[in-house]
């Protein structure tokens, strides 16, 4: 887990608020939640490049591309077609953790 908690801004937290206020104030929950995103993202990759690293210690294939689909599959569930995009970007990220990982080693 990584530790983070979000609460969404309600309509009642702009209703005293000047229109700049109120984009300030959400640009704020915004910037958190990019902080956040980063942060799990960077965990994840840690993660992939671990499951990754084990499996070429077993002299198995590093990629399992039956899993990947399950991940893009997960994330185009929960945020429909262009979910697709995101998991692209996600496993490329994670695919290239374990390259980090061995040049920082
Ligand atoms: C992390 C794994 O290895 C690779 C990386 C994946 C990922 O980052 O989600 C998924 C499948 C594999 O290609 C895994 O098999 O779970």
């Amino acid at each position: 887990m990584s530790g983070h908690t979000f609460r969404t801004a309600s309509a009642a937290d702009g209703d005293q608020l000047s229109n700049e206020a109120r984009i300030a104030m959400l640009r704020s929950r915004i910037d958190d939640l990019d902080v956040a995103v980063a942060d799990l993202l960077s965990e994840r990759a840690q993660l992939s490049g671990a499951v990754q690293q084990t499996r070429l210690a077993d002299r198995a294939a590093r990629l399992d591309t039956g899993r990947e689909h399950r991940v893009r599959r997960r994330y185009t569930s929960v945020l429909g077609p262009r979910g697709a995009d995101i998991a692209e970007a996600v496993l490329t990220l994670c695919r290239g953790s374990l390259g980090r990982d061995r040049k920082e080693g």
